[in-house]
C-alpha cells in the first residue's frame, strides 16, 4: 500500500479556540532530537533510500502529525465528560493507560467527570450504559500495580447506533478506546456514526495488543512485559528438557497471526532451537523438515527446545481434520487448532520410531502471559501514550489513534491502524536474528531453499550428546 501525505491527515472536530492549561509548557519549544514541536510532522519513512525513491520535497513527504500538548484546545475542559473503554483480550499496561488518562484529564485539564464503561463495548449498550465507574485520581492511584483492567473487557459485537445513543445520554464528548484491531474497527465505526449524526464527540484510540500485530506503531504497549514473562517459560522448559534423556521442550505462545512474542521471547533467552511462527509455514518431513531437525538436535545435543506461536502450522491441523473450518469467536476472530498438542504427538511418535526415548515437556502458558503487571518500561510507555491521547482529544482530534512511531509520539488516522496486520517479515531483520540465534530454519513449506541449516553451539545450553 503506497501512502501519501493526505492519507495520514487526521480529522479535527473544529478550530481550537480555548487556551490550553499547558500553553506555557510548550510556548517556546522547538523541534529537537527529543521533542517535536506543535505543527511539525514525523516522517513515515526512515531511510535515505526510501526517501530518495519518493523523489519529493520534504513538505510533501508522507508524515504523521506530532502528538503532544497544544497552545489552544478545542474543548472547554469545564464542559468535558470523558469516557474510557477497554476491549478485547487483556494486555499488560491496560490499568496504566486508564490511570494515565484519568490523571492527565483531572490534574492538567481539570476535567471533572470521567466515566469508565465496564466490560468493553458491552458497557455502551442500552442494558449496561448506566453501570459505569466514576474514575477519579483516588480510584486509579494504585491500579497500575495489577495486571488486567479495572474496567473489564469483552469480545462480541454491539449495535453502533445504540452505542452512540449511550454517549449522548451520558453526556460523553470525549471517548478513549483502548483496544486491538477489533476495538479500533469498532471505534472507527462509532466515530463514523457520530460524524453522520453531526455530533461533537471525539473518539481517540490507544492501540492495544500483546500480539504486536497493529501497524504504524513501533511496538505495542505491554508487549515487552508479555514477552519477558514468555521468556521465563522458555527457560523453564529448557531446564526441564535438558535434564531429561532425549528431552523435548515445547512452549506454545500467543500470537494468532503474528509471531512477535515467539521471536522476542526466544531471542531474550537464546534457549530456543526451533521457532515456529504463522508467517513462515514449515514442513514436517524431508531432510530439512521439522522432524529431521528435531531429531538432529536430540542426537547431537541431547535435547531440543521448540517455541511455537499458536497461529503456526494451522495448515497441518487442517490437513488432519483438526480445525473447525471458519469457526470464529464472538468478535469474529478465527478459532485456531492446538498446534502445541499436535507437535507433541507427532514429534514423540517420530523420535520413538527412530529408536529414541523422548521425554516431552510441554507448556502452554496462555493467559499467564498476558495477565501480568506491566514492567517499568511499559508503565512509562503507557503513561506517555495516555498523556498524548488526552492532548489529542482536548485538541479536538477524532478517529485518531495515538502511537509511538520511530520513537516520536504521533497521531495516526484510525482507518490506517486497521488497514493491515503487522507481521514478522520473513525477509526482515527480526527473523534474520531468530535464524542467527537458532542456526537455521525448518524447511519452509513454500519450497524456498534453506540458507543456513545446522545446529549452533549455544553457551550454557545444557547437555551435549556424547
Ligand atoms: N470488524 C469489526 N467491526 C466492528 N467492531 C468490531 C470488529 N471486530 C471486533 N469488533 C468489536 O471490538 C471489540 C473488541 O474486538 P476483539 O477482536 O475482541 O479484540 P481486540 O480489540 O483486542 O482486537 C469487540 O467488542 C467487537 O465487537
Ligand atoms: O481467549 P481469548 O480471550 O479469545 O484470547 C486469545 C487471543 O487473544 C490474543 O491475546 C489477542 O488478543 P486480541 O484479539 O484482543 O488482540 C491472542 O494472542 C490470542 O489468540
Ligand atoms: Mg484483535
Amino acid at each position: 500500500m503506497t501512502l501519501h501525505l493526505d492519507d495520514l491527515r487526521v480529522r479535527h472536530l473544529g478550530e481550537c479556540h480555548h487556551d490550553s492549561p499547558l500553553a506555557d509548557l510548550v510556548a517556546d519549544k522547538k523541534t529537537s532530537p527529543h521533542y517535536v514541536s506543535e505543527g511539525d510532522r514525523v516522517l513515515l519513512d526512515d531511510t535515505v533510500s526510501m526517501l530518495d525513491r519518493r523523489g519529493m520535497a520534504p513538505g510533501d513527504l508522507p508524515s504523521f502529525e506530532a502528538a503532544g500538548p497544544r497552545r489552544k484546545i478545542y474543548f472547554d475542559p469545564a464542559e468535558v465528560t470523558a469516557g474510557i473503554v477497554t476491549c478485547g483480550g487483556l494486555c499488560p499496561g491496560l490499568n496504566d493507560v486508564i490511570r494515565g488518562l484519568v490523571q492527565e484529564l483531572t490534574v492538567q485539564y481539570d476535567v471533572k467527570r470521567i466515566l469508565g464503561f465496564r466490560n468493553g463495548f458491552r458497557g455502551l449498550t442500552a442494558r449496561h450504559r448506566h453501570d459505569t465507574v466514576d474514575l477519579t485520581p483516588d480510584v486509579v492511584r494504585d491500579i497500575h500495580k495489577s495486571g488486567g483492567t479495572i474496567l473489564g473487557s469483552s469480545r462480541g459485537g454491539q449495535d453502533v447506533e445504540e452505542m452512540v445513543d449511550t454517549l449522548v445520554l451520558r453526556g460523553v464528548n470525549v471517548l478513549f478506546v483502548v483496544g486491538g484491531d477489533g476495538g479500533m474497527n469498532a471505534a472507527t465505526n462509532l466515530a463514523a456514526a457520530i460524524r453522520s449524526r453531526g455530533l461533537d464527540i471525539a473518539v481517540i484510540g490507544v492501540p492495544k495488543t500483546i500480539d504486536n500485530d497493529l501497524p504504524y506503531t513501533d511496538q505495542s504497549f505491554g508487549f515487552q512485559s508479555a514477552f519477558a514473562q514468555a521468556a521465563n517459560f522458555i527457560s523453564s522448559v529448557s531446564i526441564e528438557a535438558s535434564a531429561s534423556p532425549d528431552g523435548i521442550g515445547i512452549v506454545k505462545l500467543m500470537g494468532r497471526h503474528s509471531g512477535f512474542i515467539a521471536c522476542y521471547a526466544s531471542l531474550a533467552r537464546n534457549a530456543a532451537d526451533v521457532v515456529l511462527i504463522p508467517e513462515v509455514p514449515f514442513r514436517l518431513e524431508g531432510p530439512d523438515g521439522l522432524l529431521a531437525r528435531v531429531e538432529r538436535h536430540v542426537r547431537e545435543k541431547g535435547f531440543v527446545v521448540i517455541v511455537v506461536a499458536e497461529g503456526a502450522g494451522q495448515d497441518l491441523l487442517a490437513e488432519r481434520g483438526l480445525l473447525q473450518g471458519g469457526a470464529t469467536d464472538a468478535s469474529g476472530n478465527a478459532k485456531l487448532g492446538d498446534i502445541g498438542l499436535l507437535l507433541r504427538e507427532i514429534i514423540s511418535a517420530h523420535l520413538t520410531e527412530v529408536g529414541l526415548s523422548p521425554t516431552v515437556r510441554y507448556i502452554d502458558p496462555s493467559y499467564a502471559i498476558r495477565s501480568v503487571t506491566a514492567n517499568a518500561y511499559d508503565s512509562v510507555y503507557c503513561l506517555r501514550l495516555a498523556h498524548n491521547a488526552v492532548h489529542a482529544a482536548m485538541a479536538g482530534r477524532t478517529e485518531t489513534a495515538v502511537v509511538r512511531w520511530r520513537r516520536r509520539f504521533v497521531h495516526v488516522p484510525m482507518p490506517l491502524i486497521i488497514s493491515h496486520r503487522n507481521q514478522v517479515d520473513p525477509d526482515g531483520d527480526l527473523w534474520m536474528s531468530v535464524q542467527e540465534a537458532t542456526g537455521g530454519l525448518v524447511a519452509p513449506s513454500d519450497g524456498r531453499k534453506l540458507e543456513r541449516p545446522g545446529v549452533p553451539e549455544r553457551p550454557g545450553a545444557g547437555v551435549v550428546a556424547g
